[in-house]
């Protein structure tokens, strides 16, 4: 990044608009704020009040490296609490944070490599079987319907007959929870924006009947004290779980938790997983490479690297935020407590210096490294850190593996797909148009 010029009285003013720009999505204005202020600016966010963006690797290091009682890690969380509730992982801090990671961890990092990837085997092929042949379709609606199976599955192993139970009210309480109805309600939560909202009670009230009758419907039936007594995806581990005094953990932390889990996959995956076709089907080169790994069937190390290089140029999640608990010198300026720190991913991901030829779709970078550091962090950082990092990357693998065994794809049509910000996702603005062929090699 160039030396941060000075800063100016209306660079508050000039990087709200920029936000209010990219929310309409056009995020080139959040780009030219981080060139004329080198890689932070200042604004006000609705509800929140004064904060900065960040796109600067060094800057950002300084944030993740703050100690805990200068930087709360989960406080900006907050706004997902109508959904994942007060005690939902994101929205904890300390002991009571780390306790639920350690118990939630093994259901999606420590089996990722096992039965799980046979799973995700057999639904990627299902998903590419089902394509349709010669005409173009939106590829990204198909991976998200597969992947909330996929998650429905491995937090409450549903069977697709009890997952259709489940299916309209979740996809109803995340298409109000998604709207831009509830950022207007969040900004006016102290006089009632949420608590008045019965339409979003009455969807949440119907998850949560969902999970409360299932967490019953196990406990009744199986013996938690067991080893796989109560199952094993997530919620049978939750079930088992004993805090710190013995005592198992409630309804209500077990409710969160799910939600938490379902909230966090919900999109996320999908998203990157569209993004990576949509830069694929243009970079026939990386494809014809991706194909003739997948033919092979032992290797995947191509394929990561396209995942890799996908969620560098396409991050799903936007940003990710901290708020100041304490006086905070950042990049020569101090920030006062309550002050919101967003980082940008985009913009930190193509950050001048950090990776070479930052705009071009080349996982060959990828190859031989794994990503680390400040540079690359579509999964956030520190204490706070996606728990579905794995799970999120050896689906994607997947995926793309299956479907370049089995289809030919290519572009619908042959411009790039605008980035839309919906809520804190990045979305591909047509979803991944495609015209799929089946692959002459793979046929009968
Ligand atoms: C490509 C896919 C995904 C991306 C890009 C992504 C991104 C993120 C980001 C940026 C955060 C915030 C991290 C921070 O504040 O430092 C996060 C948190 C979280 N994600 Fe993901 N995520 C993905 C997939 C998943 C999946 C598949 C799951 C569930 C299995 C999941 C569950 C969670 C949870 C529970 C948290 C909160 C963690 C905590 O606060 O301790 N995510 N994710």
């Amino acid at each position: 990044m160039p030396p941060r010029p000075a800063a100016s009285a209306w660079e508050p003013w000039l990087g709200s608009g920029a936000l209010l720009a990219a929310l309409s999505s056009d995020d080139r204005l959040v780009e030219r704020m981080f060139e004329r202020t080198g890689g932070m600016f200042r604004l006000w966010l609705p509800g929140a009040g004064k904060a900065v963006m960040l796109a600067d690797p060094a800057l950002v290091r300084d944030v993740c490296r703050a100690p805990a009682d200068v930087i709360d890690a989960a406080r900006a969380n907050r706004v997902q609490e109508p959904v994942i509730g007060r005690r939902g992982l994101a929205c904890l801090d300390g002991q009571e944070h780390r306790r639920l990671r350690q118990v939630m961890a093994p259901a999606v990092r420590e089996r990722v490599s096992l039965r799980l990837r046979a799973t995700t085997e057999r639904l990627a092929q299902r998903v590419a079987d089902d394509c349709p042949l010669g005409v173009p379709f939106a590829l990204g609606p198909r991976l998200h319907l597969a992947l909330m199976e996929a998650i429905l599955s491995i937090t409450l192993g549903l069977d697709p007959a009890a997952r259709r139970a489940w299916e309209g009210p979740l996809r109803e309480l995340f298409r109000r929870a998604a709207s831009y109805e509830i950022s207007v309600r969040y900004l006016l939560r102290q006089v009632g924006g949420l608590a008045l909202w019965p339409s979003f009670h009455r969807s949440r009230n119907a998850c949560d009947r969902l999970i409360h009758d299932e967490i019953a419907r196990r406990r009744h039936h199986v013996d938690p004290d067991q080893a796989d007594g109560g199952g094993d995806d997530l919620l049978g581990m939750l079930l088992r779980a004993r805090g710190d005094d013995g005592a198992r953990l409630t309804n209500e932390v077990i409710r969160d938790q799910v939600m938490s889990m379902i909230a966090g996959a919900r999109t996320t995956t999908a998203t990157g997983l569209t993004w990576a076709f949509e830069r694929l089907v243009r970079h026939p080169e990386v494809m014809g490479r991706l194909t003739a790994e997948s033919d092979k069937c032992a290797e995947d190390a191509y394929a990561g690297a396209v995942v890799y290089e996908a969620l560098r140029v396409r991050p799903p999640v936007a940003f990710f935020g901290r708020v100041v608990r304490r006086p905070f010198e950042l990049g020569g300026r101090v920030l006062s407590p309550g002050t919101t720190i967003v980082v940008h991913l985009r913009s930190l991901h193509h950050a001048p210096g950090l990776h070479p030829d930052p705009e071009t779709f080349r996982p060959e970078r990828w190859l031989g490294r794994r990503p680390g550091g400040y540079g690359w962090m579509p999964f956030g950082a520190g204490t706070h850190t996606c728990l579905g990092d794995q799970l999120a990357i050896m689906q994607m693998k997947v995926f793309l593996q299956v479907f370049a065994r089995t289809l030919d794809l290519s572009p619908a049509r042959a411009a790039d797909e605008p980035v839309r910000l919906m809520a804190i996702s990045n979305t591909p603005g047509e979803g991944c148009r495609v015209v799929a062929r089946r692959r002459a090699a793979t046929t009968g």
